[in-house]
């Protein structure tokens, strides 16, 4: 069990978040929320102004205690991959691997051995002569994966991983950090909701360098409580109150009738709606005015300045960006913001 505290207000940081053994951890959030800054104090590459960093029972730093602590980065057990993850490039794959081991104080010849039968395992032995300039991107990252593996991390910390290469490349990585994850604690930052759903466990989301919002990824994606976790599960949010009759009454006016609420009339309340589930009102409905229309796969997509309506290209057919519209919305659930 990873546990980090990390006050960093030079960069507007202060953020607590912990990840599990044997699970993996998606840290979420707009550009320059912290992610980063995040993943290289726990790796100790950036020594923040406050807070301590565990891994189980061992102190990698703490900045509070009256004797302060500070492990160095090697000797933390943090494998940190950053998306530039720089590989010797005068050093072939196998001596890029097995500068972990030897940076720990193997023999070289030991380390050298120890690497090749790590690369065959993992399936990388094909590469282990290659210099770096040779590879693909997917294997630059598969090695730099594979080296920060090769000292045996406690923890393995991908910042971006899957970002910068090719969709097929990307594919095969994620089933690659798959295939070790289990084994130890992962804490992945990403912008792309397919890895949270193929790899993570929990995530946290990050706002302005604090966690906003945490929890299991079904609880994040399903029920989102912030517009940044609604968008990457496809979801717009409605905030609002609950209404007498058991209603969402969101903050500019519109009535949506809530699925068995859970919560008093007058509390406030959210709502996460899928725009497939949103139709075009034959009659009443909620009024709305186009902003813009895109193509969408199957659908077409109508983004009203309310809400955002995902129909079939038949029912698009004459709306035009500026046009008074009306949209149905199905009951909802209404959950606490
Ligand atoms: N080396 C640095 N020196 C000073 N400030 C930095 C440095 N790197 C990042 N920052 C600042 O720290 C804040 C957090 O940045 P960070 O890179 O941690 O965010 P992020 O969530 O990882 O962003 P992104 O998704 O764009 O990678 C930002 O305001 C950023 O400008």
């Amino acid at each position: 069990m990873l546990t980090a505290r990390v006050v960093a207000p030079a960069r507007g940081v202060d953020a607590t978040i912990s990840a599990e053994a044997g699970r993996t951890l998606a840290l979420l959030g707009p550009n320059g929320s912290g992610k980063s800054t995040l993943l290289a104090a726990i790796a100790g590459l950036v020594r923040p102004a406050a807070g301590a960093v565990t891994t189980g029972t061992r102190v990698l730093h703490d900045l509070d205690a009256s004797r302060p602590v500070w492990r160095s980065p090697r000797e933390r057990r943090v494998g940190l991959v950053t998306q530039g993850a720089d590989l010797f490039p005068t050093m072939t794959v196998l001596d890029n691997v097995a500068f972990g081991p030897r940076s720990q104080g193997a023999p070289r010849a030991d380390a050298r051995e120890q690497s090749a039968r790590w690369l065959d395992s993992m399936g990388l032995g094909g590469l282990a002569d290659r210099r770096p300039a040779s590879l693909s991107g997917g294997q630059h990252r598969q090695v730099a994966i594979a080296r920060a593996l090769a000292s045996a991390p406690d923890v393995l910390a991908l910042d971006e991983p899957f970002a910068g290469i090719d969709v097929e490349a990307a594919s095969q990585l994620r089933t690659f950090v798959a295939s070790f994850a289990s084994d130890l604690t992962v804490i992945l930052t990403t912008h792309d909701p397919l890895d949270v759903h193929l790899l993570a466990h929990d995530v946290a989301v990050l706002d302005h360098g604090s966690v906003v919002e945490r929890g299991t990824v079904a609880e994040v994606l399903t029920r989102p409580r912030t517009g940044f976790a609604a968008r990457m599960a496809g979801m717009m949010l409605l905030h609002g109150t609950v209404g007498p009759s058991g209603e969402l009454v969101t903050d500019d006016g519109i009535r949506v009738a809530a699925l068995a609420p859970h919560l008093s009339a007058g509390q406030s309340a959210v709502a996460a709606l899928r725009p497939r589930a949103v139709r075009l009102a034959a009659s009443g409905g909620i009024p709305d005015v186009i902003r813009t229309i895109e193509p969408r796969g199957d659908v077409v997509r109508v983004h009203g300045e309310r809400l955002v309506a995902d129909i079939d290209p038949a029912s698009a057919a004459g709306l035009l960006p500026g046009a008074s519209i009306a949209f149905d919305v199905p009951p909802v659930e209404v959950y606490a913001p």
